[in-house]
């Protein structure tokens, strides 16, 4: 039935999205047929939307993980004074290749600083930080230029991480292309929508493949399902060695980082 030929393509597209392995995939949607073969209901009463049967079954799959590997990035007694205020006071956080660290906390408690702090954009008062290997910074927000279309910023981004011209506009359209993004026609970055202006800020950090990754709430704007692709690119790039730290006010998906640094002064502590 084509209701149910729909539900089943869909399906198949919501579990590749959220990285369920292809044999896990093939072995879940030949289960479902056989399931309604035999209760003959429609896939929707019987196992509800594509997207949320897909999620319950990656839920349940879980995310194989590799150990960490060496120290990528050493933050010790970090403590920053903006003005008369202390904004980050002996904060302590290492990072390892392979780990996902988020840094959450109330509004103003400190994360964007810190995130600058780390990528060497401002000073730090006392402590140190060390970044072994290459580092790629996506900010809150000004990652992009007007006047420039996204080719233009792989360009310029990628010639600073010593990309050839070609390999750095092939490499930002793939990479767009995992957000579900054809930048081409795109246009200038000051017509791009919020959320795709975003999309092009995070790729931008990601050119030339470094090794330490600081994201600031790089998924502003984006749709639940450019959301869902972030979290598979962030797992993709901790399972290629990758040290992320990432900026979050969401806490849905803290089970699925290694690292949780809590900038609110009551409560500041790595768990
Ligand atoms: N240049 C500055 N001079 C003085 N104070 C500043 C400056 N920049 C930021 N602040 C203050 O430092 C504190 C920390 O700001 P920061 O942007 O790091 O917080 P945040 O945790 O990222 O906030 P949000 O969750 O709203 O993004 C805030 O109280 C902010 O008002």
């Amino acid at each position: 039935m084509r209701g149910h030929h729909d539900w089943f393509s869909a399906l198949a597209g919501e579990l590749h999205r959220r990285g369920v392995p292809p044999e896990t995939a093939r072995g879940v949607l030949a289960e479902a047929a056989a399931h309604l073969r035999e209760s003959g209901g429609h896939p929707v009463r019987v196992f509800g939307s594509p997207a949320a049967y897909a999620t319950a079954v990656a839920d349940s799959v879980g995310r194989p993980r590799r150990p960490a590997g060496d120290v990528l990035l050493e933050v010790r007694g970090l403590t920053k004074r903006l003005g008369r205020r202390t904004v980050l006071d002996g904060v302590d956080l290492t990072v390892r290749a392979g780990e996902i660290a988020a840094v959450v906390g109330a509004n103003g408690c400190g994360k964007s600083t810190f995130l600058r702090a780390c990528a060497g954009l401002s000073r730090v008062d006392t402590g140190e930080v060390r970044v072994h290997g290459t580092l790629g910074y996506c900010p809150q927000d000004g990652g992009t230029a007007d006047f420039l279309v996204p080719d233009e910023h792989f360009v310029l981004v990628g010639a600073g991480r010593g990309m050839a011209r070609g390999d750095a506009i092939g490499t930002g359209r793939r990479r767009a292309a995992d957000l579900d993004w054809d930048p081409r026609d795109a246009g200038q970055a000051r017509h791009l929508s919020g959320g795709t202006r975003q999309k092009l800020n995070l790729l931008l950090a990601t050119l030339g493949e470094p090794d330490v990754l600081l994201l600031d709430e790089p998924y502003q704007g984006f749709d639940r399902g450019t959301y869902l692709d972030f979290w598979q690119l962030l797992w993709r790039w901790r399972d290629a060695g990758k040290a992320v730290v990432v900026v979050t006010h969401l806490l849905d998906r803290i089970d699925d980082v290694d690292l949780v640094l809590d900038l609110t002064p009551a409560r500041r502590a790595v768990a």
